[in-house]
């Protein structure tokens, strides 16, 4: 899990040119991306469908970088083996929709994925406890899932570092992922109180240099993050 050193950055296809995908997909890696964020979105947990197994399987034909599928559907255990199948390194599931989460967990990691937990805003923290002795990475939601280029929520700061807080009471080396509004204005505040990886959609594919952009947060990035954390 920790192949790459943190902070790393992780651009979000959702915000990107599909004509265009793999020349956006290689700018991005060239600036500095080592991972690179599949949002899998289906319209009934989230009010938004974006794509599948097929495009997270493209992707993977296109290049060899980290990918990070997120699964913001109802009932991912009908799915995570198409995901897995189609190249994902990391397959991350919500709280919200897993009623069987350390099954889905365990089942992600026998499929020979590292498995993720997603939470969104609204959602308490200590519903994440259990989830913690199997997760290898814990995406923290910083807008309500659905949609690419939304406002930052500021009280994330304060999960961020309560969640940061939880992974050294338990002891744990979970990494912690941070998904929404972000950009190079704030990725520093962001690593400051504790995100590993960071998710960045519109602020890099809308920006007329994605490699410079990448550079750019992952400078900012790096300038406030305490590797001691993990
Ligand atoms: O999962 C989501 C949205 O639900 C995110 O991955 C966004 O796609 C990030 O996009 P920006 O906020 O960076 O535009």
């Amino acid at each position: 899990m920790h192949e790459t050193s943190p902070p790393v950055v992780a651009p979000s296809i959702l915000a990107a040119n599909f004509l265009h995908l793999e020349n956006d997909i290689r700018q991005a890696v060239d600036g500095g991306a080592p991972w690179i964020h599949c949002d899998i979105m289906d319209g009934h947990f989230v009010p938004n469908i974006s794509f599948g197994p097929d495009v997270v399987e493209t992707v993977r034909s296109a290049t060899d970088v980290f990918l990070d599928v997120h699964l913001m559907i109802e009932d991912p255990d009908r799915y995570i083996a198409d995901f897995a199948r189609a190249g994902a390194d990391l397959i991350t599931v919500h709280v919200e929709t897993c009623p069987h989460l350390h099954r889905t967990l365990q089942s992600i990691h026998e499929l020979g994925c590292h498995a993720g937990v997603a939470i969104n805003p609204g959602t308490a923290l200590g519903t994440l406890r259990a989830a913690l002795e199997d997760a290898d990475l814990v995406l923290l939601m910083t807008v309500n899932p659905g949609f690419g280029g939304q406002k930052f929520i500021r009280f994330s700061y304060d999960r961020l570092r309560a969640l940061r807080l939880m992974r050294q009471e338990l002891n744990k080396s979970f990494l912690i992922e941070v998904d929404g509004g972000v950009s190079r204005s704030n990725a520093s505040d962001i690593t400051s109180a504790g995100a590993d990886v960071l998710v960045a959609g519109s602020s890099v594919f809308k920006s007329s240099d994605i490699a410079s952009e990448v550079d750019a947060i992952r400078n900012a990035a790096g300038a406030s993050y305490r590797s001691d954390y993990v």
